[in-house]
């Protein structure tokens, strides 16, 4: 048995980068960049006005109310245009071209026209007023993105707008999904006595798709151990991450242990001294990971978040691998007997936090409407109403 702290050491110092891939920009959010992006042009790449208004040569401007010429106008995207020149004002719209000549553009609020004359009334003008200089945002040739930067959708636009189309990410590790467990019922089949309905498999795979991993495979297998080896040989054939769910412990009828030796996977340790979740097993084979996650549904998605969620971030390229960590005051007073650490489904309220009714590990009616895990390790079994918690926030 191994603490929270160890554990969590152990699987980084196994976990590795995925491989690298280029993906289409506009499918790349949440993914993290492999290389650094080199802007291709300018942006903006020409003289852009930010106003609806007139371009006008600031140094025309020498006193309120000074009458200019209407000579052309300038919309945008419009490629081909006059030169100002003293004297003149063209009429232009926000995001055209300022023409060649013109070193500032009015705002029409603050013009007025007479017989097709614009009158400014603003003195005085600076010069470069409403005008959107070329590479005011980014020069042709600088670094747009470094290395490592996680790609929002903000991202997603400033890269299209330089016209990147693909970039070089990370890729996601494809993921196995191994069902354990003979007393399991598919959604939809008649509830039977002793039978439970299968729900662990489509938690998973929801919380693996907040990552953005959709590439999942499932699999099937009854509790005996040649059908638990078959499936993890073939599901660890095909993908780079492996959980498993449910026969784990120590029951004649749990074989994930054996079948994972079986298959030649190295187990780096098995049980960690932590509530819900003892007997997660973790396990290495080549680069291929496997995380055997126990059947009881919070134990399961407890052991996902803390263990499995940072892993696949490290190998994805995120920095940020952990639920992000706060101290907050509970709400009431908790306590707790034992020698394991103690993850709690909690709720943040604006400024504390409040630990849920229903912690064992069978029950999810608490993690259903959590949103964050506060964790205790044994050192704090008493907890008094305002005492400060480690919380850890669950990603929405
Ligand atoms: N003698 C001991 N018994 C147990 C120990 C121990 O140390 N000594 N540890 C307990 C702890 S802690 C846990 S956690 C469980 C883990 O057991 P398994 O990983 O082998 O899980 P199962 O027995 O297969 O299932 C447990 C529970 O969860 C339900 N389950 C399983 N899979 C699913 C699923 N896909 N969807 C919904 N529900 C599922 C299953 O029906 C069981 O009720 O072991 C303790 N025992
Ligand atoms: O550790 Mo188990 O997950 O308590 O039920």
């Amino acid at each position: 048995m191994v603490t929270v702290n160890e554990a969590k050491q152990r699987i980084f110092s196994e976990t590795f980068l995925n491989s690298t891939a280029t993906r289409p920009t506009s499918e790349a959010a949440g993914f993290v960049l492999a290389a650094d992006v080199v802007a291709p042009l300018s942006m903006p790449s020409f003289r852009q006005s930010s106003m609806d208004g007139y371009a006008i040569l600031h140094s025309d401007i020498v006193q309120k109310d000074v009458f200019l010429k209407i000579a052309a106008e300038s919309r945008a995207g419009q490629s081909e245009l006059q030169p100002l020149i003293s004297g003149n004002a063209i009429r232009i719209f926000t995001g055209a071209p300022v023409p060649d000549g013109a070193t500032a553009v009015i705002m029409q609020e603050h013009t007025s026209l007479l017989s097709g004359q614009v009158i400014i009334h603003e003195f005085p003008v600076p010069p470069g007023k409403n005008v959107r200089e070329i590479g005011k945002q980014i020069s042709q040739g600088a670094v747009a993105l470094t290395k490592g930067t996680y790609l929002t959708p903000g991202s997603i636009g400033f890269l299209l707008g330089m016209n990147v189309q693909v970039v070089e990410v990370y890729s996601k590790p494809k993921t196995g999904l191994l069902v354990t467990g003979d007393e399991l019922l598919k959604p939809g089949e008649p509830l039977v006595h002793g039978k439970v309905y299968e729900s662990n498999s489509a938690m998973l795979i929801a919380a693996l798709q907040q990552e953005g991993i959709s590439d999942i495979e499932i699999k099937y297998a009854k509790d005996d151990f040649q059908s638990t080896v078959d499936a993890l040989e073939a599901l660890s054939q095909t993908n780079d991450l492996v959980l498993t769910t449910g026969g784990v412990s120590v029951g004649d009828y749990d074989f994930v242990e054996k079948a994972l030796q079986e298959i030649g996977a190295e187990t780096i340790f098995y049980k960690v001294r932590q509530k819900p979740g003892k007997p997660l097993l973790f396990a290495k084979r080549q680069e291929k990971l496997f995380f055997a996650l126990p059947g009881n549904p919070a134990s399961s998605l407890v052991c996902y978040y803390e263990y499995v969620l940072p892993a696949i971030r490290k190998m994805t390229g995120r920095t940020d691998l952990f639920l992000r960590k706060l101290k907050m005051p509970v709400k009431h007073a908790y306590s707790f007997d034992g020698e394991r650490d103690e993850f709690l489904k909690a709720f943040v309220e604006e400024d504390h936090v409040v630990p849920l009714d229903g912690q064992e590990s069978f029950a999810l009616r608490s993690f259903a409407i959590a949103n964050a895990i506060i964790y205790l390790p044994v050192t704090q079994h008493v907890v008094a109403e305002g005492d400060l918690v480690e919380v850890h926030l669950l990603p929405f």
